[in-house]
């Protein structure tokens, strides 16, 4: 019941409505996505990009970076696995990206689980990004500039205690912010909108948020005056997705496949029927 109205109020805010008119814009535009991410999340990030219509180059050497980046359409970087070497690369492309006023986004994987990681995103965050999207541990690691009780990748905090967190670093930063998690808050410092999809098993599958920011940047790419309803509209496709290939999965495994074949097959109809985004304020 409680559900159904927050459907009905997220439906007669136009929320669905733009959330299909962007997933169907990377179907027919197919936007080149640059992504210099972690090892781990390599493979599913480029099949959720594919899934949803969008073409994703996992180029990361220095020495590609001024040829490649200016033809990406977004860019999207990922400190997962961040050794001192691949962060020069990092910087290079988000210069590029920022110059030519092209989104990009940040995923500062585990930001607050050493000095090292904490440095590097800050300093990213130096280069201007158009969206950064976290769990909330991470986003509240970044905001206060500080190591963290950490899991690790994993987040030890809901995202609803981080929305202070997000403000703030929305901010101070200049981008919008995204948290993810049970209901994926995002940000651009004063408005705050939750996108209220997705099932608690996505969390058991390594790199579904390293992928959703990835999702974002497509969405930004085809939509990069409106970055804010852009990342909210691609964490609800996402949660849809996984709630469509939650109807059919046995466990993580399956839902992994599941959720992509779902992202690949999702129409207008469900589209409307289960994309839920409300305000909060
Ligand atoms: N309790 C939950 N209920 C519904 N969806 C969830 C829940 N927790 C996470 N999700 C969804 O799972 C996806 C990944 O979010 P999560 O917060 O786990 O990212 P993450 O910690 O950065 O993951 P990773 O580092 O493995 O890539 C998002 O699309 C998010 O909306
Ligand atoms: C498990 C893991 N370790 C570094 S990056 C990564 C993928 C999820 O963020
Ligand atoms: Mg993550």
């Amino acid at each position: 019941m409680e559900e159904d109205k927050v459907r009905g109020k997220a439906e007669a805010s136009g929320w669905p409505a733009r959330a299909w008119r962007l997933l169907s814009a990377i179907r027919s535009e197919s936007p080149l996505i640059q992504c210099i991410t972690n090892m781990v999340s390599m493979d599913l990030m480029a099949n959720t990009l594919l899934s949803a219509g969008a073409s994703p180059a996992m180029i990361h050497s220095a020495d590609e970076i001024p040829d490649f980046t200016p033809h990406a359409r977004a860019l999207c970087v990922n400190v997962g696995t961040l050794s001192a070497d691949w962060l020069p690369a990092m910087k290079l492309a988000a210069q590029f990206a920022s110059q030519s006023a092209k989104p990009w986004v940040l995923d500062p994987v585990a930001a607050g689980a050493s000095g090292f990681r904490l440095k590097a995103c800050l300093e990213l965050l130096e280069l201007k990004p158009t969206v950064i999207r976290g769990n909330a541990s991470e986003v509240i690691a970044l905001s206060k500039a500080s190591l963290g009780p950490t899991k690790g990748v994993d987040s030890s905090h809901e995202s609803t205690d981080a929305v202070e967190a997000a403000k703030s670093l929305a901010q101070a930063s200049g981008a919008i912010v995204a948290v993810s998690g049970a209901v994926d808050i995002v940000t651009d410092g004063e408005r705050v909108v939750g996108a209220h999809n997705g099932v608690p098993m996505m969390q058991r599958i390594t790199a579904t948020g390293c992928s959703v920011t990835a999702l974002i940047a497509a969405f930004v790419a085809v939509d990069p005056l409106h970055a804010l309803e852009a990342t909210v509209s691609a964490l609800s496709i996402f949660g849809v997705a996984g709630e469509m290939g939650m109807n059919l999965a046995k466990g993580p495994a399956s839902l992994r496949m599941h959720l992509i074949d779902s992202l690949y097959g999702l129409d207008d109809a469900v589209v409307h029927s289960r994309v839920t985004i409300t305000s909060f304020s």
